[in-house]
């Protein structure tokens, strides 16, 4: 076994693994030896007495590979596993420590299909960076156990599972930075650069990027981002504004990576999310030009990324965001500061009237935001915590000529135009 998997598993123990169940996890510990009364977790609390589960951790050290890995396998274990085997999300991490995380899938097999299983995770475990183990119940039924599946044939090691209490962050929080939202261009790039042979647009993308880039540098006119789900009305409004303010209109990601955005779109997070970092570089750089001329209309930037991102990685509750005031809502220090972000907030039903009476394809985060409430509530309060700057919430319910008046209050309150 590699040395990093051994590693892995001697501190077994001090880790909690997770498991999503109606898009909530429930998690679970193991020991060496069990300490009181045994009590299965619940995720356990369904399965069937002579059924066993797997859990399969994607233990690769490049972490590009590792996150493509983990993305084509959820097809991969959907096409060929049997129906009933109640394939889910899981995870593996130690509580409070920075990068710990490990993704993968958990799953269940019944009796009848125990061997076509086997199977297919021997062609797993032998061809990628897969960890598997078993779980099966004890005789009497009292206890489940895990153990490395590898091994399970010769002398295994067995642990058993216990009940973990629900940790304080959710999972996927601890590796959030630079994996999820990218606090600096070097980071998005790096991500980027590594996908170089495997995807080959990368290249025109970094391709995009202007040699120097400042930060600092204060645009003489303000810069005004929109801000909001889907269908709020951000465009009819950026044209508004453009036109009563003889503004520049820009979006982000800029109209020069609209070739490749559908290519990064179906990409596993992590490349996806490097690539709208990097597109948010290169409309910065179209700010700083043009707002020596005029002021500057932005459609999206750097909350949209960001809030998109942090919602997308945890799953569950609004309370499963990282809390307010945390380090992945700041601001990256080197991406250009609006002088001003309105958020424009909608109801859901008016915003999904909207959508319908607009009649365009939708993109899979479009339709995640009309099916799964949770998504949604997600989203609009990652873009509320964002700070440095944080957005200004505007009713757009109102008529689009109101909603442009209302506009043009706060940027003359804001911006002195
Ligand atoms: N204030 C408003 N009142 C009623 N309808 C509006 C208003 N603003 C925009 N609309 C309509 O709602 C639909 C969505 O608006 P728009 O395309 O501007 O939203 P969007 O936020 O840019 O969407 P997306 O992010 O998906 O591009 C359009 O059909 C538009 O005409
Ligand atoms: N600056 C941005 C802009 C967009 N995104 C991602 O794109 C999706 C929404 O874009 P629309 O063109 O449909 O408005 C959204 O799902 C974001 O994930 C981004 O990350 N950064």
């Amino acid at each position: 076994m590699a040395r990093h998997l051994k590693l892995l598993v001697q501190r077994w123990s001090s880790r909690v693994f997770s498991v999503e169940v109606d898009g909530a996890p429930r998690y679970f510990g193991v020991r060496e030896q069990l300490r009181g009364e045994p009590v299965p977790p619940d995720v356990f609390s369904e399965v069937q007495k002579q059924d066993r589960c797997y859990s399969l951790l994607v233990c690769s050290g490049d972490r590009v590979t590792g996150d493509r890995f983990h993305w084509e396998l959820r097809d991969r274990l959907q096409t060929q596993l049997p129906p009933g085997s109640g394939l889910r999300s899981m995870s593996s991490f130690i509580p409070d420590q920075k990068g710990s995380l490990l993704k993968g899938y958990f799953l269940q097999s019944q009796a009848g299909n125990s061997s076509l299983i086997e199977d297919i995770l021997t062609d797993l475990e032998q061809r990628n960076p897969v960890l598997v183990c078993s779980y099966s119940q004890s005789e009497d039924g009292q206890q489940w156990t895990q153990c490395l599946w590898y091994q399970s044939e010769e002398n295994p090691v067995r642990f058993c599972v216990v009940p973990s209490e629900t940790p304080k962050h959710h999972p996927s929080v601890l590796n959030m930075i630079n994996s999820d939202v990218f606090y600096s261009l070097e980071e998005a790039c790096d991500v980027l650069k590594q996908c170089g042979d495997i995807i080959p647009e990368t290249r025109s993308v970094l391709g995009m990027l202007p040699s120097s880039l400042d930060a600092r540098r204060k645009p003489d006119f303000p810069v005004i981002v929109i801000e909001g789900l889907d269908a709020t009305g951000k465009t009819t409004l950026t044209e508004s504004l453009r036109d009563s303010l003889g503004a520049t209109l820009l979006r982000s990601p800029p109209q020069c990576l609209s070739a490749w955005r559908g290519r990064f779109d179906r990409e596993p997070p992590l490349i996806r999310r490097a690539f709208y970092a990097v597109g948010n570089y290169i409309t910065a750089e179209q700010i700083n030009q043009e707002a020596s001329k005029s002021p500057v209309i932005v459609d999206r930037f750097w909350h949209s990324t960001a809030a998109y991102a942090i919602a997308t990685a945890v799953t569950g509750p609004v309370s499963n965001l990282p809390h307010e005031g945390a380090e992945v809502y700041r601001w990256p220090g080197d991406l250009l500061q609006p002088s001003l972000v309105i958020l424009l907030t909608l109801d859901p039903e008016e915003r999904k009237r909207r959508l319908r009476s607009r009649g365009l394809m939708k993109t899979d985060e479009e339709e995640e935001l009309d099916h799964n409430k949770l998504f949604r509530l997600r989203v609009e309060e990652a873009y509320r915590r964002i700070v440095g700057p944080a957005c200004t919430a505007l009713d757009a319910s109102p008529s689009a000529d109101l909603v442009l008046q209302q506009a043009l209050l706060l940027i003359r309150a804001k911006c002195h135009l």
